[in-house]
């Protein structure tokens, strides 16, 4: 079992992570990505794959063409974790 996200830390969210936001009716935290074409989205999916495999963690996401849509959450915490915003930082931080 992995700890639910503190309140204070909820509501730390909007300053610890601009880009992503909370999905519609479920504890989940999403962001689309665009590229240029289909194998910079793959590429990024790669290098995304590595860092869940490296921290145990690991992304819903689906990709069409050159868009990568993401969405984190805890299944083991039945909603967010501090394990969702590590994942999502270490993702923002592949990007320029
Ligand atoms: C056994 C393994 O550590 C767990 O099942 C991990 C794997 N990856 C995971 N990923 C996500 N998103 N949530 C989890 O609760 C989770 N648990």
């Amino acid at each position: 079992m992995v700890e639910p996200l503190s309140p204070a830390r909820r509501q730390a969210l909007p300053d610890l992570l601009p880009h992503w936001s909370l999905a519609a009716g479920r504890d989940a935290l999403c962001r689309r990505f665009q590229f240029r074409d289909f194998t910079e989205a793959f590429g990024f999916m790669a290098r995304v794959a590595l860092l869940a495999e490296k921290q145990d963690h690991h992304p819903e996401w689906s990709n069409v063409w050159n868009r990568v849509e993401i969405a984190l959450t805890t299944h083991d915490a039945g909603g967010l974790s501090e394990r969702d915003i590590a994942l999502a930082a270490a993702v923002d931080a592949l990007l320029p």
